[in-house]
């Protein structure tokens, strides 16, 4: 069993008086996908949100419990710097969001905001790099001057994937990465969600259990705020413990 490479431990978050989520604790192992899935509001993109702290930046969102990284804890008085933390942990939004820049400077911008690369040369090199490993570079190559917004759709999300790689994350977590996206657009990020896998530790929402299935090698099912169940991909879709899961996965409810 590969270790863990984030855990999380009697993790709760409340937003006012709602409960997002409810004493959750999971880990997600290194080097895997891992799907979280389960019907809506049951608090999937919540638990996202707490892997690298986005839930910071909700008004009123209040998350208590532990978080880990390698075992250290990202929140409290010994916790990560968020930004930092965000390099380490990055995110691709269910809406493809490139900022209005051009596509060279979308990928640039992390690597310039850590100042982790010098410009000219080695920044050429970290834009090539990135939009080849998202699978966009032969679309792009001749247009990095032109606006990122310009591109379609299924491009966009590949953009914000390379932007995420650029500044060379641990994990990446995707909420509902291809719910905007057409089947072609979908197919061609499921094929680069597998060849990402080899690299970096991965964790996705989905509200598609075939897309659970296809890309991911575990799998969370949760329900009213808690992690019902968890396990080997394959097991919890033909073998789930629990009833509710079964449900789910069978279409009975969600
Ligand atoms: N910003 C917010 N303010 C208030 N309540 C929120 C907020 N975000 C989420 N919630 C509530 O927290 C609970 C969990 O929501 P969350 O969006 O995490 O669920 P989800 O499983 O990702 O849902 P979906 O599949 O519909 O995206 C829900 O009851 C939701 O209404």
């Amino acid at each position: 069993m590969p270790d863990a490479k984030m855990t999380a431990r009697s993790l709760s978050v409340r937003y006012g008086d709602k409960v997002g989520l409810n004493e959750v604790d999971l880990d997600l192992l290194a080097g895997q996908v891992t799907a979280l899935i389960g019907p809506s509001g049951c608090g999937k993109s919540t638990f996202l949100r707490c892997l690298n702290r986005m839930n910071d930046t909700i008004d009123g969102a209040k998350v208590s419990g532990q978080v880990a990284l390698d075992g250290q804890e990202i929140y409290g008085a010994s916790g990560i710097d968020p930004v930092l933390l965000r390099a380490r942990v990055g995110m691709v939004f269910q809406r493809p969001n490139p900022f209005p820049k051009s596509i060279y400077d979308n990928i640039a911008f992390g690597p310039r905001l850590h100042g982790l690369v010098a410009e000219g040369a080695a920044m050429d090199e970290v834009v090539t790099k990135s939009l080849e490993r998202a699978g966009l570079w032969k679309e792009v190559k001749d247009r990095l001057g032109e606006r990122g917004t310009g591109l379609s759709g299924g491009q966009q999300q590949r953009l914000c994937i390379a932007r995420a790689i650029a500044v060379e994350p641990e994990v990446i977590l995707m909420d509902e990465p291809c719910s905007a996206l057409d089947p072609i657009a979908t197919a061609r990020i499921e094929e680069l969600i597998d060849e990402l896998s080899h690299s970096f530790t991965i964790v996705i929402v989905t509200h598609s259990m075939q897309q659970a299935a296809r890309v991911s090698n575990f799998t969370a099912f949760f329900h009213l705020g808690r992690v019902v169940e968890v396990g080997a991909t394959e097991q919890i879709f033909t073998a789930p413990s629990h009833e509710l899961t079964q449900g789910y996965i069978t279409g009975r409810f969600g």
